[in-house]
């Protein structure tokens, strides 16, 4: 059954979120938008395009003054501002004006850059999410963070800008590969680790449902992931304080992608990530050994990595000072006090990050 929550920005009703397992509503979802008056452009990626191009271009059919779509090649090497600027010439070629309507229908890349192309092409203009993987469902989709990575830094160049709508259509996650599908999971345990307790210990549970894709486990799960989120986005929507809790094994995890040269997934990092956290707030005493180590563990079902290869340390620990959580010379670290209670520290040393490190690091026998 559909189902939607509603995020405030401001205190004030913001845009909803419409949970569903078709794309029937889309359109009339999209009508209470005045889509008759308007063009819309759905900007994808290259893979979706093939999947749910069509499928989404037939429901506009006769809906909308033009519908157009721009698709550009898959991979995280793609959010940059060059696909931004594709895009603007693309809607300039079609006479995009401040009243039209882009429409990004993707995973959290496509959402990224439609979302920070909306905000800047005349100076902003109006969007709706349809995100279609497990990641962009529980996390990316919803919130307003915008953006694309600047040489190799993830998110370096960016705006807070909120969509009009975001329609979640969870039977698409079936399409998902494994890899990209269980990515998504670390965001989704991410939220139970930093919030909610009680989620974190109904996602153990279950697990297999989870790991078979059964439909309603993964509508209740991206709904109880995306009620985590709307709380702490609410509540301090730019990130002047308690959001950077959602960045969460991040600091190590952009870390990593960027050493990676994006070869792991954005959530494959957040989780070894997660792991590095999770290590350092046992090693403060805030979480017991047998704590870390469920939680470490946790991954390993989902198919997530909770060590990685090859791996320069020092290179590691430089980056984590490029990320953007450094203030007056310090990293605000996001660290777990308990499972279900994550806080801000600013105490975390290069000495303890190097430790989670070695922890992480997997390293062959005669390395
Ligand atoms: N804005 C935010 O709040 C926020 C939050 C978390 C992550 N992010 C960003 O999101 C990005 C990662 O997003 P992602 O993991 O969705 O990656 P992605 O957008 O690259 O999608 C992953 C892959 O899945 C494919 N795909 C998408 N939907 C599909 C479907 N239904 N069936 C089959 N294949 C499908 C895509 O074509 C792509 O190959 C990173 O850039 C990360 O920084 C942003
Ligand atoms: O919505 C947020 O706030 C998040 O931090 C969600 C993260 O999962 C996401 O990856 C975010 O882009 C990371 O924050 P950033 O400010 O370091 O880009
Ligand atoms: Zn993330």
């Amino acid at each position: 059954m559909d189902s939607r929550l509603n995020i405030l920005y401001n205190k004030k009703p913001c845009y909803d979120i419409v949970f569903s397992t078709d794309f029937q509503g889309l359109v009339s979802e999209l009508k209470g938008l005045e889509i008759e008056n308007r063009r819309v452009c759905i900007v994808t990626d290259s893979h979706v395009a093939a999947l749910y191009g069509d499928e989404i271009l037939g429901l506009l059919e006769g809906q909308c003054k033009e519908k157009t779509l721009f698709s550009f090649p898959v991979g995280e090497e793609n959010k940059t501002l060059e696909t931004v600027k594709n895009i603007y010439t693309f809607l300039i070629e079609k006479k995009f004006d401040r009243k039209d309507l882009l429409l990004a229908l993707g995973g959290g890349v496509v959402g990224d850059i439609t979302g920070f192309t909306a905000a800047t092409y005349l100076r902003g203009i109006d969007f709706v999410q349809v995100p279609t993987t497990l990641l962009a469902q529980a996390d990316s989709g919803i919130g307003g963070k915008t953006g694309v990575d600047f040489d190799g830094y993830k998110n370096m160049v960016g705006a807070f800008y909120m969509p009009r709508l975001v329609y979640m259509n969870v039977s698409v996650l079936k399409t998902l590969d494994e890899r990209q599908f269980f990515s998504g999971f670390a965001e989704i345990m991410k939220h139970g680790l930093i919030k909610d307790s009680i989620f974190y210990e109904w996602l153990l549970d279950k697990m297999y449902e989870i790991c078979d894709r059964d439909v309603s486990t993964l509508q209740e799960m991206v709904e109880r992931s995306c009620k985590i989120k709307k709380l702490v986005v609410e509540k301090d929507p730019t990130e002047k304080g308690e959001r950077a809790l959602l960045n969460f094994g991040h600091t190590i995890g952009h870390a990593i992608e960027k050493s990676k040269n994006f070869t792991l997934t954005h959530g494959e990092c957040v989780a070894l990530g997660a792991v590095a956290a999770a290590f350092i707030s046992w090693k403060h005493e805030w979480i017991s050994m047998d704590e870390y180590y469920e939680i470490r563990d946790m991954f390993v079902p989902f198919q997530l990595p909770i060590s990685v290869e090859n791996i320069d340390p020092q290179e590691i620990l430089s980056l984590t000072k490029s990320d953007k959580k450094m203030e007056n010379g310090s990293i605000k670290f996001i660290l777990l006090k308990k499972i279900g209670k994550a806080v801000i520290d600013r105490t975390v040393t290069d000495e303890d990050i190097l430790n989670a490190l070695s922890e992480i690091h997997y390293v062959e026998d005669g390395e």
